[in-house]
């Protein structure tokens, strides 16, 4: 198994509906596993095991972008699942390096691989109390110190919002790093809907919320508030 790592699903090109870099065009790179259960995971298909990832090595993912994408890509997105639990994609990551493809990451924060020093945009993604999940606060700390002081590119902090409760976590983990740029999401708490229109309306509904309670938050006011534009775009649908 070493070196390869376990792909849930490679899709694109499509736009990044998410977070620090939304709207822009990228591929996308789904790894198997992951170290938290949160509650409303919209990708439990990557831990639930409903479905079964491939273990493959970089060579053969970038083979697969390319067969898929062809020649309408610059960018990848590496996601899961945690693919920080992986270290095989150092090589992935390199091999994105060798052939000028800007590489971004979604994570938690969790747990540390070197190879995200090299990602040009890293995503950490602290889990609110309605996830269920807990924050380990010093784990957090090094990891964002490393960002802090080795990473080339840029990172982010992005938290997911479903009720106040929520919110005061992300007013606290806002003031914790004050000096990364701070992305606030609209959560999706339908995901068994089928049709993409009543679920815009209705993430539009929460993200009209969202945006009026931070308006009124002092400590909320260097932040960006956005939704899942894919989610908007598409709803549910899986591979988009
Ligand atoms: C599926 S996760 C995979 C990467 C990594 N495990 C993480 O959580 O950051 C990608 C992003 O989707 C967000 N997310 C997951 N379920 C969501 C939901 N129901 N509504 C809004 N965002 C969600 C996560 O918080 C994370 O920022
Ligand atoms: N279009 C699109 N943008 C995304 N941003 C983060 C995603 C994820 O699942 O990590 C995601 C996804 O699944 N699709
Ligand atoms: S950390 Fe990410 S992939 Fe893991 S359960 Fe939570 S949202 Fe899902
Ligand atoms: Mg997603």
């Amino acid at each position: 198994m070493s070196g390869k790592i376990p792909v849930l699903e490679i899709f694109g090109p499509t736009i990044q509906g998410e977070g620090m870099v939304a709207g822009q065009k990228t591929m996308f790179v789904r790894t198997g596993g992951c170290d938290y259960r949160c509650a409303w995971c919209d990708s439990a298909f990557t831990w639930d095991g409903s479905q079964k990832a491939t273990p493959m090595n970089a060579s053969t993912i970038m083979e697969e972008l390319e067969r898929i994408g062809g020649e309408r890509f610059s960018h990848v997105t590496i996601s899961g699942g945690n693919p920080a639990l992986h270290t095989g994609i150092a090589a992935l990551v390199k091999l994105f390096q060798e052939k000028g493809i800007a590489s971004a990451v979604e994570t938690q924060g969790s747990f540390w691989q070197d190879w995200l020093l090299a990602v040009d945009e890293v995503t950490v993604s602290p889990k609110p109390p309605s996830s269920k999940m807990g924050t380990d606060w010093s784990r957090l700390d090094t990891f964002m110190k490393r960002l802090a002081e080795e990473q080339a590119g840029h990172h982010s902090l992005k938290v997911v919002i479903f009720d106040e409760k929520d919110l005061a976590y992300a007013t606290q983990v806002h003031e914790r790093y004050p000096d990364v740029p701070f992305y606030l999401q609209v959560g999706n708490d339908d995901l068994e809907a089928l049709e993409p229109a009543r679920l815009r309306d209705h993430l539009l509904e929460k993200y009209e919320w969202l945006v009026a309670k931070v308006m009124e938050e002092s400590q909320l006011n260097d932040v960006r508030v956005l939704p899942q534009i894919h989610a908007l775009l598409w709803g549910n649908k899986q591979g988009v």
